[in-house]
């Protein structure tokens, strides 16, 4: 489906990375389809020892050669990224932002292009087990939104969207959801340790209680709450932590922190 398209990718950090490997992982671009633009050589110089793809320092020569025109720099750069490409794509060309924050309006704008597409992935695409949400500028047409189904569905799960206010949401839970996820892991490793497990069996048990619980969530279809009270047995021991745990305010932190992350991501829309 990409054959012969040309991707470029501006911003070839962890995300872009994971974008670069997923694309070549699942066979649907050639290496020498792929242009990244960096700006320090020794990160060039990894991206094309490892991966065999093409680089470049200059962003205006990337943007101008792909025909899809990846952007995965920090919201904080975008505004200097982004002006010098104004007018470099033509109007076939499909720019996909995985950027927290930006927003279409702002990329189409800046670049003087209509046929955008904003997406939310997460870490887990460096594996080929992320979640990534999208929606797209009206101005991006069937072929345009297949190319971009494909090139996130690299990263693992894509789930197109339309509304775009959905992706602020995403960003809350599933683009910042796996530092909740990997936090509540070493909570767990850590409290293990303390009872006086070694931390190899105790890094274990989390993995493969998070991993199965996961599984057996998706499996069964239960509602988690159904499946919290498969667990807890009468005056037991799940009775007595999860009585702590709502003690503690887990839910309230958890929405909270959800809240700000959501409310960063507008912020981060509005002000770079
Ligand atoms: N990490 C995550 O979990 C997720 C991140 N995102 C989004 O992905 C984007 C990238 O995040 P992430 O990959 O984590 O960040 P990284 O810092 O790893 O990647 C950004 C890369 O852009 C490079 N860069 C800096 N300036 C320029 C420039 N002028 N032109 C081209 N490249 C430049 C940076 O180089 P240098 O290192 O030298 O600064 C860095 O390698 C962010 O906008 C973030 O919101 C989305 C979903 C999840
Ligand atoms: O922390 C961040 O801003 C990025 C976006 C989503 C996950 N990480």
């Amino acid at each position: 489906m990409l054959s012969d398209l040309p991707i470029a990718v501006i911003g070839a950090g962890a995300m872009g990375e994971a974008i670069i490997g997923g694309l070549l992982r699942n066979e649907l671009v050639a290496a020498d389809q792929i242009l990244a633009s960096h700006p320090r050589e020794d990160r060039r110089r990894e991206l094309s020892h490892h991966y065999g793809i093409q680089t470049t320092h200059d962003n205006l020569a990337a943007a101008q050669w792909g025909r899809v025109v990846i952007f995965a720099v920090k919201p904080q750069q975008l505004r200097r990224v982004l002006p010098p490409l104004r007018g470099a794509l033509r109007d076939d060309d499909l720019a996909i932002s995985v950027i927290a924050g930006a927003t279409i309006a702002s990329f189409a704008e800046a670049l003087d292009h209509q046929a955008v597409v904003r997406s939310m992935p997460n870490t887990p695409a460096q594996i080929g087990c992320g979640m990534t949400v999208w929606t797209a500028a009206p101005a991006v047409n069937e072929r345009q939104r297949g190319w971009a189904a494909t090139v996130l569905g690299a990263l693992g799960r894509e789930l197109f969207v339309d509304n775009e206010t959905y992706l602020d949401m995403a960003t809350a839970i599933n683009g910042t959801g796996p530092a909740y996820v990997f936090l509540m892991m070493e909570a767990m490793i850590d409290a293990g340790v303390h009872l006086g497990l070694s931390r190899r069996i105790a890094e274990e048990l989390v993995q493969q209680t998070m991993l199965g619980s996961v599984q057996y969530a998706i499996q069964s279809g239960l509602h988690p709450a159904q499946l919290r009270n498969a667990v807890t047995s009468p005056g037991g021991t799940s009775a007595a932590a999860l009585s702590e745990l709502e003690r503690g305010g887990l839910r309230t932190v958890l929405a909270d922190a959800i809240w700000a992350a959501y409310r960063r991501s507008v912020e981060l829309g509005r002000n770079g």
